[in-house]
């Protein structure tokens, strides 16, 4: 294991870097980071943003989703999901980036991305009617969940996991919430828009299987690139 995997994915180039997050953070981190100054200026605490957004995510798609409320839901949805960015600006903004609100962060990550495809989830189930559709509202659910652990998992034995993928979650999230979005304007009289959310689930479940293919293969070779490094320092030790 040696180094840490920190230092380690430091030193490792990242192959397949997702496109939001290469270029949309950035730009989200200059236009975020006044309203982040704004906050710490009241006394505010990082972990009570990503807390409360993380709570007002859940509501979101629990509240709305399951009734096929899609325009509501995904409204309040995208006024709480930015604090994912507010909350680790804030952080570094205060020089008080820590690995308890790292865990934080992507422990509730994990909550609302739950709460977001279950929604979807229990629509298809109830009113909604379409199995398949519930099916792959489950399936992006756990594909989604097992993309991120097996960074995490990876990262923990020590390997870079030197890979993002096809579709990450800021990809993941986009996509269905603008899909979920616009679909939601069929109560409102649009017609023809409802097929967007099926299409959008049937894309990022695709592009989930993508990503975490990738990075199982990514791990495969690192792990094996990591077990003939340390044969190799052992053979020579003797
Ligand atoms: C008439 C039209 C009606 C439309 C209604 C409104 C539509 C609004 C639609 C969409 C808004 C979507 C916004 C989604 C923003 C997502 C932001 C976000 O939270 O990104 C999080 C992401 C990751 O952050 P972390 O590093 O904290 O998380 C890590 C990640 O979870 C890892 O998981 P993995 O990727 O591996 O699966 C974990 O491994 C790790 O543990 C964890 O720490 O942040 C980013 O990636 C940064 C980039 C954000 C890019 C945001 C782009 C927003 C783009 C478009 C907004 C469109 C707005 C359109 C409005 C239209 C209005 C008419
Ligand atoms: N309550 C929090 C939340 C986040 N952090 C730090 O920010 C990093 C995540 O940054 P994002 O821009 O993706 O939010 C996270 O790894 C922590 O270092 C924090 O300290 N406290
Ligand atoms: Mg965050
Ligand atoms: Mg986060």
């Amino acid at each position: 294991m040696g180094q840490p995997a920190a230092i380690r994915a430091a030193a490792t180039p990242t192959v397949g870097k997702a496109m939001l997050n290469k270029y949309a953070r950035a730009f989200f981190t200059r236009v975020l980071t006044p309203f982040a100054a704004f906050l710490i200026r009241r006394g505010v605490s990082p972990d009570t943003v990503t807390l409360l957004g993380t709570a007002g995510v859940v509501a979101g798609a629990l509240v709305f989703y399951p009734r096929g409320e899609f325009f509501w839901g995904t409204v309040v949805i995208t006024l709480f999901v930015f604090s994912d960015l507010v909350d680790g600006n804030m952080a570094r903004q205060l020089g008080r980036s820590s690995r308890w609100g790292a865990f934080l962060d992507s422990t509730l990550d994990r909550v609302a991305d739950g709460a977001i495809f279950g929604g979807f989830a229990l629509w298809y189930a109830g009113q909604g009617d379409n199995d398949m559709m519930c099916a792959v509202s489950i399936f992006c659910l756990a594909s989604g969940q097992v993309v991120s652990y097996t960074k995490a998992r990876g990262e923990s034995i020590g390997l870079p996991v030197a890979v993002n993928g096809l579709v990450e979650r800021a990809e993941r999230l986009v996509i269905s919430l603008v899909a979920a979005g616009l679909a939601g304007l069929h109560k409102f009289g649009v017609p023809g828009i409802q097929w967007l959310l099926p299409v959008a689930l049937w894309i990022v479940a695709a592009g989930s299987l993508v990503t975490l293919i990738q990075r199982v293969v990514t791990v495969r070779r690192e792990s094996a690139e990591a077990e003939a490094a340390a044969r190799d320092a052992s053979g020579a030790a003797k």
